[in-house]
């Protein structure tokens, strides 16, 4: 067991408070009666993922891993969206170099986060387009609040998501579905995203959808971790492995990808029709 006395299950939580004052971006707590840990994405406004973000959260997860988490449950500080994907206005006109960082970090994200050894739930308390959903999507289970959109919006704004990422999206809603999903750029309202398997559950607030996460982190109370883990790793392990052995070629061709002309057109359409604030000309 992870924590096998009372003493040691403190000393946990005092560490994930310790953590959580240097994050200024994800704050991590821990209930003490369970040894579950909530981490809350707050960067304003919306949570997207720029290098600082995605370093935090790479940063959290492996430190939830040393510390042998006995499940997370992953939220929003806003009561508007989960997260908004990546910070589009660092993908426009970028660094070459912050892009290649970015990107890799993003990797480490999924990797750390789908093959986590510990179960993890997505407390999905607000909009949850792209990068958003990939977070929800890594998680094992998802609880949605009414009136949001979530899904892999990649298409629409003049790419496609990468081969782990639609795996994941496969896995989850099934492969006729994820075609039509991924082809067209989707974004489905919190009922549809049910229906389709998405989502796991609907919650009509924060607290009932805790409370959902938790009773799904429960289910795990009597089953040997180390059981747990090996089938989830056993289950996930070769889309992780894919990834890996293909990293740094991925990252290459992404950056070559974002930084041509013609993504950066596109790029700066999207953002001119979809995003209230506007590129500086
Ligand atoms: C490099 C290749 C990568 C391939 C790998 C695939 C993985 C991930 C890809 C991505 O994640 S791409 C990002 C895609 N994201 C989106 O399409 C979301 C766009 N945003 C929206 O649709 C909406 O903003 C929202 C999230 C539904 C929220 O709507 P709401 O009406 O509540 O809020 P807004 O007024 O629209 O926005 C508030 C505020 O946030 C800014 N903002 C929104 N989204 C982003 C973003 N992705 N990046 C940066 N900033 C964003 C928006 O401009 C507003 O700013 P202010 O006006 O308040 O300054």
């Amino acid at each position: 067991m992870a924590f096998r006395t009372a003493r040691n299950l403190a000393y946990f939580s005092n560490y994930i408070r310790n953590y959580s004052t240097n994050g200024p971006l994800v704050n991590v707590t821990v209930n003490e009666k369970s040894g579950f840990a909530t981490a809350t994405l707050q960067r304003p406004s919306v949570n997207s993922l720029n290098l600082e973000l995605l370093t935090e959260i790479s940063h959290t997860l492996q430190q939830l891993e040393k510390n042998k988490c006995r499940g997370l449950i992953l939220t929003s500080a806003s009561n508007k969206v989960f997260s908004a994907g990546l910070d589009l206005f660092e993908l426009h006109k970028p660094n070459a170099d912050k892009i290649k960082q970015m990107w890799s970090t993003l990797q480490e994200v999924w990797i750390k986060l789908y093959g986590s050894s510990y179960p993890t739930v997505a407390v999905v308390n607000g909009h949850a387009p792209a990068g958003g959903c990939m977070l929800a999507l890594s998680c094992e289970y998802r609880v949605m609040l009414n009136n949001f959109i979530i899904g892999l919006n990649e298409a629409q704004i003049g790419f496609s998501a990468p081969m782990w990422l639609i795996d994941g999206m496969r896995n989850t809603i099934g492969s006729r579905q994820a075609e039509f999903a991924l082809t067209a750029g989707t974004l489905f309202k919190t009922e549809e995203a049910l229906k389709i398997g998405l989502v796991d559950e609907v919650a009509q607030s924060k607290e009932e959808a805790i409370e959902k996460a938790e009773k799904f982190l429960n289910k795990f109370a009597k089953i040997p971790p180390h059981a747990r883990s090996m089938t989830k790793a056993a289950l996930r392990g070769a889309n992780i492995q894919a990834l890996v052995r293909n990293k740094d070629e991925e990252v290459r061709s992404y950056v070559d990808f974002v930084t041509d002309s013609q993504f950066q057109d596109s790029l700066g359409e999207f953002i001119e029709l979809n995003l209230k604030q506007k590129l500086s000309k």
